[in-house]
Protein backbone atom coordinates (compact mmCIF):
# COMPACT_ATOMS: atom_id res chain seq x y z
CA UNK A 1 0.00 0.00 0.00
CA UNK A 2 1.65 3.20 -0.95
CA UNK A 3 2.34 5.72 1.52
CA UNK A 4 1.16 9.31 1.22
CA UNK A 5 2.04 13.03 3.01
CA UNK A 6 -0.40 16.19 2.91
CA UNK A 7 1.03 18.67 4.23
CA UNK A 8 -1.32 21.70 4.25
CA UNK A 9 -1.94 24.22 7.27
CA UNK A 10 -5.99 24.28 6.29
CA UNK A 11 -7.15 21.34 8.12
CA UNK A 12 -10.48 20.68 5.84
CA UNK A 13 -8.47 20.56 2.77
CA UNK A 14 -6.03 17.69 4.33
CA UNK A 15 -9.29 16.15 5.71
CA UNK A 16 -10.78 16.30 2.38
CA UNK A 17 -7.70 14.94 0.81
CA UNK A 18 -7.18 12.65 2.92
CA UNK A 19 -10.72 10.69 2.90
CA UNK A 20 -10.84 10.39 -0.76
CA UNK A 21 -7.11 8.95 -0.72
CA UNK A 22 -8.04 6.87 2.44
CA UNK A 23 -11.07 5.80 0.22
CA UNK A 24 -8.37 5.00 -2.84
CA UNK A 25 -6.68 2.68 -0.86
CA UNK A 26 -3.70 4.92 0.01
CA UNK A 27 -2.03 5.20 3.73
CA UNK A 28 -2.05 8.79 4.57
CA UNK A 29 0.14 10.75 7.13
CA UNK A 30 -0.99 14.89 7.64
CA UNK A 31 1.54 17.31 8.57
CA UNK A 32 -0.08 21.01 9.34
CA UNK A 33 3.55 23.12 8.35
CA UNK A 34 6.19 21.95 5.95
CA UNK A 35 8.29 21.99 9.25
CA UNK A 36 6.34 19.30 10.90
CA UNK A 37 5.97 17.89 7.09
CA UNK A 38 10.25 17.57 6.86
CA UNK A 39 10.58 15.95 10.05
CA UNK A 40 8.07 13.05 8.67
CA UNK A 41 9.75 13.21 5.48
CA UNK A 42 13.12 13.08 7.10
CA UNK A 43 11.90 9.67 9.71
CA UNK A 44 9.62 7.75 6.54
CA UNK A 45 9.81 7.12 3.09
CA UNK A 46 6.81 8.03 1.65
CA UNK A 47 6.00 6.90 -2.14
CA UNK A 48 4.56 11.02 -2.32
CA UNK A 49 4.08 13.89 -1.18
CA UNK A 50 1.26 16.65 -1.71
CA UNK A 51 2.28 19.78 -0.21
CA UNK A 52 0.41 23.55 -0.10
CA UNK A 53 2.58 26.63 -1.09
CA UNK A 54 1.73 29.27 1.47
CA UNK A 55 2.41 27.92 5.11
CA UNK A 56 3.71 28.98 8.49
CA UNK A 57 6.84 28.21 9.33
CA UNK A 58 8.28 26.68 6.32
CA UNK A 59 6.55 27.20 3.52
CA UNK A 60 6.25 24.68 0.34
CA UNK A 61 8.83 26.13 -1.63
CA UNK A 62 11.31 25.48 1.39
CA UNK A 63 9.75 22.08 2.12
CA UNK A 64 11.00 21.09 -1.95
CA UNK A 65 14.59 22.02 -1.93
CA UNK A 66 14.96 20.34 1.62
CA UNK A 67 13.26 17.24 0.77
CA UNK A 68 14.83 17.35 -2.48
CA UNK A 69 18.49 17.34 -0.77
CA UNK A 70 17.28 13.93 1.52
CA UNK A 71 15.70 11.76 -1.40
CA UNK A 72 15.30 13.54 -5.35
CA UNK A 73 12.98 10.47 -5.85
CA UNK A 74 10.41 11.19 -3.95
CA UNK A 75 7.55 12.82 -6.03
CA UNK A 76 6.10 16.17 -4.24
CA UNK A 77 2.77 17.74 -5.68
CA UNK A 78 2.45 21.27 -5.28
CA UNK A 79 -1.23 22.02 -4.05
CA UNK A 80 -1.83 25.89 -4.88
CA UNK A 81 -4.43 27.85 -4.50
CA UNK A 82 -5.60 30.86 -6.99
CA UNK A 83 -3.68 33.63 -6.07
CA UNK A 84 0.07 31.46 -6.21
CA UNK A 85 -0.41 29.70 -9.24
CA UNK A 86 2.76 31.58 -10.86
CA UNK A 87 4.63 29.87 -7.63
CA UNK A 88 3.30 26.76 -8.72
CA UNK A 89 4.83 27.32 -11.87
CA UNK A 90 8.12 27.72 -10.40
CA UNK A 91 7.50 25.06 -8.20
CA UNK A 92 7.70 22.77 -11.14
CA UNK A 93 10.93 24.42 -12.78
CA UNK A 94 12.38 23.57 -9.45
CA UNK A 95 11.94 19.61 -9.12
CA UNK A 96 8.27 19.75 -8.44
CA UNK A 97 6.45 16.55 -9.91
CA UNK A 98 3.22 18.48 -10.80
CA UNK A 99 0.72 20.87 -9.06
CA UNK A 100 -3.17 20.91 -8.52
CA UNK A 101 -5.29 24.24 -7.91
CA UNK A 102 -7.35 24.79 -4.92
CA UNK A 103 -10.08 23.33 -4.71
CA UNK A 104 -8.90 19.75 -5.79
CA UNK A 105 -10.48 18.10 -9.14
CA UNK A 106 -10.77 14.54 -7.85
CA UNK A 107 -9.85 12.59 -10.95
CA UNK A 108 -7.05 15.28 -11.72
CA UNK A 109 -5.58 14.21 -8.55
CA UNK A 110 -6.07 10.62 -8.66
CA UNK A 111 -4.11 11.11 -12.13
CA UNK A 112 -1.50 12.93 -10.83
CA UNK A 113 -0.77 10.64 -7.78
CA UNK A 114 -0.69 7.65 -9.97
CA UNK A 115 1.88 9.09 -12.71
CA UNK A 116 3.67 10.12 -10.35
CA UNK A 117 4.45 7.30 -8.86
CA UNK A 118 4.14 5.12 -11.73
CA UNK A 119 7.37 7.47 -12.66
CA UNK A 120 8.97 6.63 -9.32
CA UNK A 121 8.96 3.21 -9.29
CA UNK A 122 10.61 3.14 -12.78
CA UNK A 123 13.58 5.28 -11.81
CA UNK A 124 13.78 2.83 -8.79
CA UNK A 125 13.62 -0.38 -11.33
CA UNK A 126 16.17 1.70 -13.44
CA UNK A 127 18.27 1.85 -10.67
CA UNK A 128 18.59 -1.61 -9.56
CA UNK A 129 18.94 -2.54 -12.99
CA UNK A 130 21.92 -0.18 -13.74
CA UNK A 131 23.31 -1.93 -10.44
CA UNK A 132 22.66 -5.20 -11.64
CA UNK A 133 24.30 -4.70 -14.78
CA UNK A 134 27.21 -3.10 -13.32
CA UNK A 135 27.92 -5.74 -10.85
CA UNK A 136 27.65 -8.62 -12.64
CA UNK A 137 30.52 -7.53 -15.52
CA UNK A 138 30.59 -9.31 -18.98
CA UNK A 139 33.12 -12.10 -19.08
CA UNK A 140 34.09 -11.66 -22.36
CA UNK A 141 36.35 -13.60 -24.55
CA UNK A 142 36.10 -16.68 -26.73
CA UNK A 143 38.67 -18.21 -26.58
CA UNK A 144 38.69 -22.28 -26.00
CA UNK A 145 40.15 -21.58 -21.89
CA UNK A 146 37.04 -18.91 -21.70
CA UNK A 147 34.83 -21.02 -22.87
CA UNK A 148 35.46 -24.04 -21.17
CA UNK A 149 35.40 -21.74 -17.99
CA UNK A 150 31.93 -20.46 -18.28
CA UNK A 151 30.64 -24.02 -18.90
CA UNK A 152 32.12 -25.14 -16.39
CA UNK A 153 30.51 -21.95 -14.28
CA UNK A 154 27.70 -23.00 -15.49
CA UNK A 155 27.60 -26.68 -14.50
CA UNK A 156 28.47 -26.03 -10.74
CA UNK A 157 26.80 -22.93 -9.78
CA UNK A 158 24.08 -24.61 -9.84
CA UNK A 159 25.41 -26.70 -6.52
CA UNK A 160 26.84 -25.82 -3.32
CA UNK A 161 30.65 -27.14 -4.47
CA UNK A 162 32.93 -25.28 -2.98
CA UNK A 163 35.52 -23.46 -5.68
CA UNK A 164 39.57 -22.94 -5.98
CA UNK A 165 40.11 -20.23 -8.77
CA UNK A 166 43.58 -20.12 -9.60
CA UNK A 167 45.36 -17.44 -11.99
CA UNK A 168 48.39 -14.75 -11.89
CA UNK A 169 47.39 -11.12 -10.97
CA UNK A 170 44.18 -9.36 -12.59
CA UNK A 171 43.33 -12.41 -15.02
CA UNK A 172 39.67 -12.20 -14.23
CA UNK A 173 39.44 -14.45 -11.14
CA UNK A 174 37.14 -12.41 -8.86
CA UNK A 175 35.07 -12.15 -12.28
CA UNK A 176 34.75 -16.08 -12.30
CA UNK A 177 33.65 -15.68 -8.55
CA UNK A 178 31.22 -13.07 -9.11
CA UNK A 179 29.70 -15.08 -12.22
CA UNK A 180 29.71 -18.43 -9.94
CA UNK A 181 27.58 -16.33 -7.69
CA UNK A 182 25.64 -14.28 -10.40
CA UNK A 183 24.27 -18.03 -11.30
CA UNK A 184 23.75 -19.91 -8.24
CA UNK A 185 20.38 -20.12 -6.19
CA UNK A 186 21.65 -17.87 -4.27
CA UNK A 187 22.35 -15.29 -6.39
CA UNK A 188 19.36 -12.74 -4.75
CA UNK A 189 21.70 -13.33 -1.62
CA UNK A 190 25.39 -11.31 -0.52
CA UNK A 191 28.12 -11.99 -2.02
CA UNK A 192 30.89 -10.97 0.32
CA UNK A 193 34.07 -10.45 -0.48
CA UNK A 194 37.78 -10.67 1.42
CA UNK A 195 41.07 -9.97 0.51
CA UNK A 196 43.22 -11.83 3.04
CA UNK A 197 46.03 -10.13 1.46
CA UNK A 198 45.38 -6.83 2.78
CA UNK A 199 44.19 -7.73 6.52
CA UNK A 200 46.83 -7.74 9.16
CA UNK A 201 47.48 -11.35 10.55
CA UNK A 202 45.83 -10.59 14.15
CA UNK A 203 42.54 -8.55 12.28
CA UNK A 204 41.71 -11.47 9.84
CA UNK A 205 40.14 -13.88 12.69
CA UNK A 206 37.99 -10.89 13.38
CA UNK A 207 37.06 -9.69 10.09
CA UNK A 208 36.43 -12.53 9.51
CA UNK A 209 34.19 -14.29 12.27
CA UNK A 210 33.32 -10.72 13.77
CA UNK A 211 33.82 -10.29 17.74
CA UNK A 212 32.41 -9.72 20.82
CA UNK A 213 32.34 -6.60 22.39
CA UNK A 214 35.28 -6.26 24.85
CA UNK A 215 37.02 -9.21 23.16
CA UNK A 216 40.03 -7.42 23.30
CA UNK A 217 41.36 -3.57 24.06
CA UNK A 218 40.28 -2.39 20.16
CA UNK A 219 36.64 -4.18 19.68
CA UNK A 220 34.85 -1.21 21.46
CA UNK A 221 31.67 -3.15 19.37
CA UNK A 222 30.11 -6.04 18.73
CA UNK A 223 30.97 -6.43 15.38
CA UNK A 224 29.15 -9.25 12.67
CA UNK A 225 31.91 -10.89 10.51
CA UNK A 226 32.13 -11.50 7.05
CA UNK A 227 31.21 -15.61 7.22
CA UNK A 228 27.90 -13.95 8.92
CA UNK A 229 27.53 -11.25 6.22
CA UNK A 230 27.49 -13.85 3.65
CA UNK A 231 24.88 -15.60 5.15
CA UNK A 232 22.62 -17.08 2.19
CA UNK A 233 25.00 -15.85 0.06
CA UNK A 234 28.77 -16.65 -1.43
CA UNK A 235 31.73 -15.52 0.42
CA UNK A 236 34.59 -14.97 -1.41
CA UNK A 237 37.88 -15.93 -0.54
CA UNK A 238 40.54 -13.44 -2.44
CA UNK A 239 44.69 -14.33 -2.16
CA UNK A 240 43.26 -17.32 0.31
CA UNK A 241 47.57 -17.96 -0.27
CA UNK A 242 48.38 -15.32 1.98
CA UNK A 243 46.15 -16.52 5.41
CA UNK A 244 47.87 -16.74 8.48
CA UNK A 245 47.90 -20.67 10.17
CA UNK A 246 45.81 -19.85 12.96
CA UNK A 247 42.99 -17.85 10.32
CA UNK A 248 43.53 -21.42 8.43
CA UNK A 249 42.55 -23.63 11.27
CA UNK A 250 39.44 -21.44 11.95
CA UNK A 251 38.32 -21.63 8.29
CA UNK A 252 38.89 -25.23 8.31
CA UNK A 253 36.63 -25.25 11.17
CA UNK A 254 33.89 -23.04 9.84
CA UNK A 255 33.73 -25.32 6.96
CA UNK A 256 33.95 -28.19 8.30
CA UNK A 257 30.62 -27.78 10.50
CA UNK A 258 28.87 -24.83 8.80
CA UNK A 259 29.26 -22.66 12.04
CA UNK A 260 31.43 -19.92 13.50
CA UNK A 261 32.49 -18.47 16.74
CA UNK A 262 33.07 -14.45 16.73
CA UNK A 263 35.98 -13.65 18.28
CA UNK A 264 35.62 -13.62 22.65
CA UNK A 265 32.37 -15.44 22.18
CA UNK A 266 31.17 -19.18 23.16
CA UNK A 267 28.13 -18.80 21.26
CA UNK A 268 28.51 -21.49 17.85
CA UNK A 269 26.48 -20.02 15.18
CA UNK A 270 25.34 -21.64 12.32
CA UNK A 271 26.30 -19.91 8.96
CA UNK A 272 25.08 -20.96 5.57
CA UNK A 273 27.92 -20.18 3.14
CA UNK A 274 29.22 -21.44 -0.25
CA UNK A 275 32.87 -20.37 -0.16
CA UNK A 276 34.74 -19.57 -3.28
CA UNK A 277 38.43 -19.10 -2.80
CA UNK A 278 41.38 -17.72 -5.60
CA UNK A 279 45.08 -17.09 -5.33
CA UNK A 280 47.50 -16.54 -7.41
CA UNK A 281 49.74 -19.16 -5.96
CA UNK A 282 50.82 -22.44 -6.37
CA UNK A 283 48.78 -23.72 -3.82
CA UNK A 284 49.99 -27.30 -3.30
CA UNK A 285 53.76 -25.76 -3.64
CA UNK A 286 52.56 -23.43 -0.32
CA UNK A 287 51.30 -26.91 1.11
CA UNK A 288 54.77 -28.71 0.42
CA UNK A 289 56.22 -25.90 2.18
CA UNK A 290 54.07 -25.78 5.17
CA UNK A 291 52.41 -22.61 4.75
CA UNK A 292 49.25 -23.78 3.96
CA UNK A 293 47.28 -26.84 5.40
CA UNK A 294 46.42 -29.13 2.91
CA UNK A 295 42.94 -30.51 4.51
CA UNK A 296 42.34 -26.64 3.86
CA UNK A 297 43.46 -27.48 0.26
CA UNK A 298 41.31 -30.14 0.12
CA UNK A 299 38.02 -28.54 1.48
CA UNK A 300 38.51 -25.65 -0.84
CA UNK A 301 39.47 -27.04 -4.09
CA UNK A 302 36.53 -29.60 -5.00
CA UNK A 303 36.39 -27.77 -7.91
CA UNK A 304 39.09 -25.93 -9.74
CA UNK A 305 39.04 -23.35 -12.15
CA UNK A 306 42.55 -22.17 -13.44
CA UNK A 307 42.14 -18.80 -15.37
CA UNK A 308 45.18 -18.43 -17.98
CA UNK A 309 46.62 -15.31 -18.45
CA UNK A 310 46.73 -12.97 -21.69
CA UNK A 311 49.16 -14.10 -23.52
CA UNK A 312 47.72 -18.01 -23.66
CA UNK A 313 44.04 -16.68 -25.10
CA UNK A 314 45.16 -14.14 -27.74
CA UNK A 315 42.32 -14.70 -29.43
CA UNK A 316 40.67 -12.99 -27.04
CA UNK A 317 42.79 -9.46 -27.55
CA UNK A 318 40.40 -7.83 -30.01
CA UNK A 319 37.25 -8.46 -28.13
CA UNK A 320 39.19 -7.14 -25.35
CA UNK A 321 40.35 -4.16 -27.35
CA UNK A 322 37.23 -3.51 -28.64
CA UNK A 323 34.94 -4.07 -25.33
CA UNK A 324 37.29 -1.41 -23.68
CA UNK A 325 37.78 1.14 -26.40
CA UNK A 326 33.86 1.11 -26.06
CA UNK A 327 33.84 1.75 -22.29
CA UNK A 328 36.73 4.36 -22.43
CA UNK A 329 35.14 6.33 -25.06
CA UNK A 330 31.73 6.47 -23.04
CA UNK A 331 33.41 7.02 -20.16
CA UNK A 332 35.22 10.17 -21.90
CA UNK A 333 31.85 11.41 -23.42
CA UNK A 334 33.56 10.78 -27.03
CA UNK A 335 32.61 9.10 -30.21
CA UNK A 336 34.28 5.61 -30.11
CA UNK A 337 37.34 5.61 -31.52
CA UNK A 338 38.55 2.66 -34.55
CA UNK A 339 41.32 0.79 -34.84
CA UNK A 340 43.52 -0.36 -38.10
CA UNK A 341 43.38 -3.94 -38.61
CA UNK A 342 47.48 -3.86 -38.43
CA UNK A 343 47.51 -1.65 -34.74
CA UNK A 344 44.81 -4.52 -33.64
CA UNK A 345 47.62 -7.37 -34.23
CA UNK A 346 50.57 -5.33 -33.20
CA UNK A 347 48.41 -5.46 -29.61
CA UNK A 348 47.40 -8.86 -30.39
CA UNK A 349 51.30 -10.13 -30.60
CA UNK A 350 52.70 -7.85 -27.93
CA UNK A 351 53.82 -9.08 -24.97
CA UNK A 352 51.29 -8.75 -22.28
CA UNK A 353 51.67 -9.02 -18.71
CA UNK A 354 49.16 -11.03 -18.02
CA UNK A 355 47.32 -8.34 -15.97
CA UNK A 356 43.82 -7.25 -17.78
CA UNK A 357 43.95 -4.17 -16.11
CA UNK A 358 47.26 -3.34 -18.31
CA UNK A 359 45.27 -3.93 -21.52
CA UNK A 360 42.91 -1.59 -20.19
CA UNK A 361 45.01 0.79 -19.51
CA UNK A 362 46.62 0.88 -22.73
CA UNK A 363 43.61 1.01 -24.46
CA UNK A 364 42.77 4.32 -22.37
CA UNK A 365 46.01 5.45 -23.36
CA UNK A 366 45.77 4.86 -27.30
CA UNK A 367 41.68 6.94 -26.90
CA UNK A 368 43.56 9.62 -25.12
CA UNK A 369 46.45 10.33 -27.47
CA UNK A 370 45.64 8.83 -30.79
CA UNK A 371 43.53 9.91 -33.41
CA UNK A 372 39.95 9.59 -34.56
CA UNK A 373 41.61 6.00 -35.60
CA UNK A 374 44.06 4.47 -34.10
CA UNK A 375 47.33 3.49 -36.51
CA UNK A 376 50.28 0.77 -35.89
CA UNK A 377 52.38 3.68 -35.42
CA UNK A 378 50.55 4.72 -32.06
CA UNK A 379 50.82 1.37 -30.77
CA UNK A 380 54.19 1.72 -30.94
CA UNK A 381 55.14 4.78 -29.81
CA UNK A 382 52.72 4.48 -26.69
CA UNK A 383 52.63 1.04 -26.07
CA UNK A 384 55.92 -0.29 -26.35
CA UNK A 385 58.27 0.70 -23.43
CA UNK A 386 61.42 2.50 -24.47
CA UNK A 387 63.29 -0.47 -23.04
CA UNK A 388 61.79 -3.03 -25.63
CA UNK A 389 62.21 -0.92 -28.31
CA UNK A 390 66.00 -0.56 -27.57
CA UNK A 391 66.10 -4.16 -28.04
CA UNK A 392 64.12 -4.41 -31.46
CA UNK A 393 66.20 -1.73 -32.95
CA UNK A 394 69.78 -3.97 -31.12
N1 LIG B 1 37.12 -11.71 -19.47
C1 LIG B 1 37.04 -10.45 -19.06
N2 LIG B 1 36.25 -9.59 -19.71
C2 LIG B 1 36.18 -8.30 -19.32
N3 LIG B 1 36.83 -7.78 -18.29
C3 LIG B 1 37.62 -8.59 -17.59
C4 LIG B 1 37.76 -9.96 -17.95
N4 LIG B 1 38.60 -10.53 -17.07
C5 LIG B 1 38.97 -9.56 -16.24
N5 LIG B 1 38.39 -8.40 -16.54
C6 LIG B 1 38.59 -7.11 -15.83
O1 LIG B 1 39.95 -7.03 -15.46
C7 LIG B 1 40.09 -6.53 -14.12
C8 LIG B 1 40.79 -7.56 -13.28
O2 LIG B 1 39.92 -8.68 -13.07
P1 LIG B 1 39.73 -9.38 -11.64
O3 LIG B 1 39.72 -8.37 -10.54
O4 LIG B 1 38.58 -10.29 -11.74
O5 LIG B 1 41.10 -10.20 -11.60
P2 LIG B 1 41.73 -10.99 -10.39
O6 LIG B 1 42.44 -12.12 -11.01
O7 LIG B 1 40.73 -11.28 -9.34
O8 LIG B 1 42.76 -9.92 -9.86
P3 LIG B 1 43.65 -9.95 -8.52
O9 LIG B 1 44.58 -11.08 -8.68
O10 LIG B 1 44.34 -8.62 -8.58
O11 LIG B 1 42.69 -10.09 -7.39
C9 LIG B 1 38.69 -6.21 -13.67
O12 LIG B 1 38.44 -4.85 -13.89
C10 LIG B 1 37.83 -7.09 -14.52
O13 LIG B 1 36.54 -6.56 -14.67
Amino acid sequence: MANILIIDDEKSIRKTLSEILGYEGYKIDEAADGAEGFKMFQAKTYDAVLCDIKMPKMDGLEFLEKSKEINPDIPVIIISGHGNIDTAVEAVKKGAYDYISKPPDLNRLLITLRNAMDKTSLVKETRTLRKKVAKTQEMIGNSAPILKIKETIEKVAATDARVLVTGENGVGKELVARWLHQQSHRASGPIVEVNCAAIPGELIESELFGHEKGSFTSAVKQRIGKFEQANGGTLFLDEIGDMSHDAQAKVLRALQEGRITRVGGDKEIAVDVRVVAATNKDLLKEVEEKNFRLDLYHRLSVILIHVPSLNERRDDIPLLVDHFLDSVCKEYGIAKKTIEPAAMKALQEHNWTGNIRELRNVVERLVILSGKTIVPEDVEDYVIPARDKKKVNA
